[in-house]
């Protein structure tokens, strides 16, 4: 099979000199010439897929520059590249594994081969037991230990195994049982299980420990943690049995850890944690929203899959995100890329997206092993619109760096406040305006700025924004939007010839924790550390709590 990007590398062929070119006669054009040029420009780049509105306008390109995207993700092999991935081919190459998130929102009749097995009845069967298990718990059928009907659900999960089904809770919490209080826990810092803990009562208690290896130290410390405080409470281990369910891709530890097998839910090595929220790893989302829900965010999820996979890359959402992200990161030079959600739902979705954007991609090394000739992932950031508007949006208007941001909006909203809807709008296209047209010093003195403040009070604009708009936040949409951006990075990934699929860059650290655990709790005075780190031990040790 070929690899991602081929063999070659991308500053070599022909496509990437083209657009070097190209970047060389646009990169002083201003956004307002490239508006003034073309009236029909604001309709003519947009692109859209099942309701998802992707407004590309105010980017610094032209239709050529797009043409010339198009023909690098053409002669880096993407579109062989997505039907490997969509084909269960080993595309995470440096484990060995195929990677089939879109198996898990497959219809039924679907058929994906793994090593000559077809995943998708398993999918499908894991679906129909998370189905009987959540109904039985928002019905009050699972009691808990002492028979008390279940009111509150506790993830405990880190990472993928977090990130995900909180930010999915976050954002459906109108679609979800007001009778069942969820809480999400994730740090190993003390603090986050015991506050998450601190109000409720354990006889109510289900706890879902989710994790793809369950060796997770984190995951386990905060389980153990749970596990004590169940035990303790109810004075029987027997007990675990009612409060205590698994997700996971690994039976061996789970049982090890003493929850039933019987009470595991199952996923695969073939399911990136980042990319895992549409399989088990969901069961708290499902117990919070029901699985008709579920179903329907994996059908919206689906329904982008099929876009991905299918349409024209000049007119494909996916694509043209990780284009786009291309040309700035490569081009432009731009480090960081800001999400801003115009929707206070999406308040973690920037956070979902660092994991999925920054662990994939963040490699400088490409398939083989050799050092990546151009950047990677940026660093993604961002925070709900329009609290960021008085935070760090003054950096976006008027800084030295160039940020390009994805605004995404709600037409309708879930509640009644047309008034709080209209204005929340407002400002989102606004601030794209304000960065893409800024306001020259003519303007301002038309506006009675002194000619002392002028330097401070005008806007160079020509700052690059996507808008998205979706009609109205759903499972069905937050499928399509998860897809949307899993799929980015995918395209990404693959034109820049990285494995987006694997994370040694996170082994080290915790090696290193490992090893420093056991030296912060003895005495033994031998460290052999840098200065630095004996220092800090040694600090520790003299002033923690015996
Ligand atoms: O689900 P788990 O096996 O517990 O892993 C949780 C997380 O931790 C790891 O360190 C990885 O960097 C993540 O990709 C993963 O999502």
């Amino acid at each position: 099979m070929r690899k991602a990007g081929g063999n070659v590398g991308i500053t070599s062929i022909p496509a990437w000199a083209a657009l070097e070119t190209h970047y060389q006669a646009l990169r002083d054009v201003h956004l307002r010439d490239l508006f003034a040029q073309d009236a029909r420009r604001g309709e003519s780049l947009t692109a859209e897929h099942d309701g998802i509105y992707l407004d590309f306008s105010k980017n610094r390109v032209t239709r050529r520059t797009i043409d010339l995207l198009v023909a690098l993700a053409e002669a880096r092999g993407l579109r062989d590249g997505i039907e490997a991935m969509f084909t269960g081919h080993r595309v995470n190459a440096t484990e060995d594994r195929a990677v089939l998130h879109v198996a898990l929102r497959a219809p039924r009749d679907a058929s994906i081969r793994v090593d000559g097995e077809d995943v998708v009845p398993k999918v499908h069967a894991v679906l129909e037991r998370m189905s009987r298990f959540a109904e039985r718990v928002r019905q009050g059928e699972w009691r808990g230990f002492t028979g008390q009907r279940i009111r509150n659900v506790v993830n405990i999960g880190i990472g993928g195994s977090h990130l995900g089904p909180e930010m999915a809770y976050e954002a459906l919490r109108d679609f979800a049982d007001e009778r069942l209080e969820f809480r999400f826990v994730s740090n190993v810092d003390g603090s986050d299980i015991s506050r998450a803990l601190r109000d409720l009562h354990l006889a109510q208690t289900l706890f879902v420990v989710s994790s793809k290896t369950f060796t997770t130290s984190e995951t386990l410390t905060n389980a153990r943690t749970a596990r004590q405080w169940v035990l303790d409470a109810m004075g029987d281990p027997a007990a675990v049995r009612n409060h205590f369910v698994a997700v996971s891709a690994n039976p061996t530890e789970v049982e090890a850890f003493g929850i039933d097998p019987q009470n595991m839910f199952e996923f695969w090595d073939w399911v990136g944690g980042r990319y895992s929220v549409h399989s088990a790893i969901g069961l708290s989302l499902m117990l919070a929203i029901g699985p008709e829900h579920f179903r329907a965010m994996l059908a919206g999820a689906r329904s982008m899959d099929d876009h991905f996979r299918t349409a024209p890359f000049e007119r494909n959402l996916p694509v043209l995100l990780g284009l786009l992200g291309i040309w700035y990161r490569n081009f432009f030079g731009a480090q960081t890329h800001a999400v801003l959600p115009y929707d206070q739902r999406l308040a973690r979705f920037a956070a979902y997206l660092q994991q999925l954007d920054m662990e994939s991609n963040g490699k400088s090394v490409d398939w083989a092993g050799r050092p990546m000739p151009v950047d990677t992932a940026p660093v993604v950031w961002g925070e709900p619109g329009t609290n960021g508007q008085h935070a760090f949006f003054q950096m976006l208007h008027q800084g030295t760096t160039l940020v390009p941001c994805d605004f995404i909006g709600t037409i309708e909203p879930a509640h009644g406040l047309q008034e709080h809807q209209d204005l929340l709008m407002a400002n989102l296209f606004a601030q794209t305006e304000a960065l893409a047209f800024g306001k020259t010093p003519e303007e301002a003195q038309r506006e009675g700025v002194p000619v002392e403040q002028l330097a401070h009070r005008v806007f160079a604009g020509n700052r690059p924004s996507n808008t998205l708009l979706i009609p109205r936040l759903t499972p069905y949409t937050l499928g399509q939007l998860i897809a949307l951006y899993e799929h980015k990075v995918f395209t990404q990934g693959w034109i820049w010839g990285v494995n987006s699929f694997d994370q040694w860059g996170v082994e080290l650290g915790k090696a290193l924790a490992n090893r420093i655990l056991t030296e912060l709790q003895s005495d033994d005075p031998q460290l052999a550390h840098d200065s630095s780190t004996n220092a800090l031990i040694e600090r520790y040790r003299r002033c923690r709590r015996r």
